[in-house]
């Protein structure tokens, strides 16, 4: 899709809307034509060059009229506007985040969030931008059009002169490369008007003596330029606008990873409340897309019924292999089961494969190949399967927003019985909750810096455990805990989780002795599986671990 392409897929999105706007601005462009007239007229009469047709009063009845004319259009034309872009805006955001919620979770966006972030805010504006100003050129252009018609009428000579600098203008913003930034367009421009401006000066004195032009064309000729000064920065500016639109389509395409740019462009409901008041066009426009696709907003549905789930009784992983395409590393053939209610442990070297297959199980990785079978039937879609009530996960690296504690743990999900309470005590957070000094209504400030990285952790873990789950999966929980706290933490959710399935990533002492089964991870493969006294005796990977790790603890 190129930027063309794109700008009339933006426009299509509400034709109608986007028609009712360029019609008002049009007219809001025009309007300066009738007084511009009447400007004309009043000198004329005050020179006596013409007749009095509607007396001095009269004139300035219509010059008031026309002004209030055009208020009126401007507050109309600010109201289709903003209901145009709004909807421009929202449409290109609710379908990017439709495809970044598809994603598997952990390659949903390929740049930091912060860049994500920016690229929905300032790449979406850029585009409503200019898709905006192009309904400004067709109404100047139509300015344009019937004032020279006027003026050419009057004088061909001068009408050339006041539509000079526009030919420079436009010629400047097509030369003007990537690094030629508005501001100096800007100066082109405003310095071409002025040159025209001393132009007509010149030659209207000598026409007036020769007395082929009257002082009513000369304040006609004047007034209208300052329009034409207008169209002149508005086309460069809807011209540097086209190209930054061009520059924001490719970000916003690159984060749509190999999807095509035609998605973001898709009309679909944006679920606004109708409005009382407003206008009766979009409302009808918005209603036709609503009927064609849904029939009733989402709030209005019944609350969604928790999904019935299959109890797991054995989840078995098969041939399971994940590659980064960057660098080639990932998970090869990975084989293994678990039975209802057993603790398993991934252990291994750092960079051996653990997190990459816990998130290709999880399908927050796009697995290459391999099966994973949930009581015998293949999982279709892991992204989707492996969410609450079915699987619960905490991740390495905690995800945490400024918001208070209690929302973080909640994430949106409604308090229940003594559920948080029993989440934080599993999750040992019992005496932080109690130091903070407004419990969990603190708010825990960006990423959650205002807590300590134990704390942040175990907060992970509480929004894990909030959620009851068939399949608890956990990522190097323990790497920020103390010794003492994370033996904590594992007699209490082995006291707590009655016959909840646990894969948990870790080297810990603590959760290897209390693992059913321990796998060892090594460049991307499973080198060995068993309980933790078998492999100390079998398997060298494994005593470096465990003795490294004791080492660590008499080191601290
Ligand atoms: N985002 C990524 N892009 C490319 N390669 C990656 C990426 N993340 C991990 N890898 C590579 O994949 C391999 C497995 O990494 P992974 O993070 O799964 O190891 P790990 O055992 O969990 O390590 P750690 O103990 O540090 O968490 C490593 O060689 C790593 O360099």
């Amino acid at each position: 899709m190129n930027t063309y392409q794109y700008l009339w897929r933006l426009i299509m999105n509400r034709p109608v809307l986007y028609m009712v706007n360029a019609l008002a601005w049009t007219a809001i462009y025009l309007a300066p034509i009738a007084p511009g007239l009447v400007t004309k007229q009043f000198f004329d009469i005050l020179s006596g060059a013409s007749g009095l047709s509607y007396g001095v009063w009269g004139i300035i009845a219509l010059l008031l009229g026309a002004t209030l004319a055009r208020m009126m259009l401007i507050v109309f034309g600010f109201i289709t506007d903003v209901h145009t872009r709004f909807r421009m805006g929202m449409m290109l955001r609710r379908n990017l985040l439709e495809h970044v919620l598809k994603q598997p979770g952990a390659r949903a966006i390929p740049v930091s969030p912060g860049e994500a972030i920016s690229h929905f805010r300032d790449d979406v504006d850029q585009s409503e931008e200019a898709a905006s100003w192009s309904v400004d050129v067709f109404g100047m252009t139509c300015f344009a059009a019937v004032s020279s018609y006027i003026l050419i009428r009057i004088d061909a000579q001068m009408t050339l002169l006041v539509f000079l600098p526009l030919v420079l203008v436009v010629t400047a913003a097509q030369l003007a490369t990537a690094r030629l930034m508005s501001e100096l367009l800007d100066s082109v421009f405003s310095n071409s008007v002025n040159l025209g401006t001393g132009l007509i000066l010149l030659l209207a004195g000598q026409k007036m003596r020769a007395g082929t032009f009257t002082v009513g064309d000369f304040a006609l000729f004047v007034y209208y330029l300052t329009f034409v000064t207008q169209f002149n920065s508005n086309v460069g500016k809807f011209m540097t606008y086209f190209k930054q639109m061009s520059v924001a389509l490719d970000r916003l395409t690159f984060l749509l990873q190999g999807a095509p740019a035609k998605m973001l462009t898709i009309v679909k409901p944006l679920y606004l409340k109708k409005r009382a008041a407003g206008l009766a066009l979009a409302n009808t426009e918005e209603q036709a897309v609503d009927s064609a696709d849904h029939q009733t907003e989402p709030w209005e549905e019944a609350a969604p019924q928790p999904a019935r789930i299959d109890a797991l009784e054995r989840l078995e992983v098969k041939q399971l292999s994940y590659r980064f395409p960057d660098t080639g590393r990932g998970i090869e053939n990975v084989n293994f089961n678990l039975a209802r209610g057993s603790f398993t442990v991934v252990t291994g070297a750092i960079g051996s494969g653990k997190t990459t297959l816990v998130r290709a199980l999880l399908g927050l990785l796009p697995k290459t190949s391999g099966d994973v079978l949930w009581n015998g039937r293949p999982v279709e879609d892991l992204g989707e399967f492996f969410v609450p009530p079915r699987s619960a996960y905490t991740a390495q690296v905690p995800r945490l927003y400024s918001d208070t504690l209690r929302n973080n743990i909640l994430l949106g999900q409604a308090e229940t019985d003594d559920c948080l309470r029993r989440a934080i005590h599993t999750a040992v957070m019992e005496d932080d909750v109690a130091y903070l000094p407004r419990g969990l209504d603190s708010v825990i400030g960006p990423r959650g810096v205002k807590l300590s990285g134990g704390q942040a952790q175990r907060t992970a873990a509480a929004r894990m455990l909030v959620r009851s789950a068939e399949l608890y999966v956990f990522d190097d929980l323990s790497s920020a805990l103390d010794v003492e706290t994370e033996q904590k933490l594992w007699e209490r959710l082995f006291k707590q989780r009655g016959d909840a399935t646990c894969l948990v990533v870790s080297h810990r002492k603590a959760a290897l002795h209390r693992a059913d089964h321990v796998i060892v991870m090594k460049d991307g493969r499973i080198e060995a599986v068993g309980s933790a006294e078998q492999l100390l005796q079998s398997n060298r990977t494994f005593q470096e671990l465990w003795y490294g790790d004791e080492l660590r603890t008499v080191e601290s």
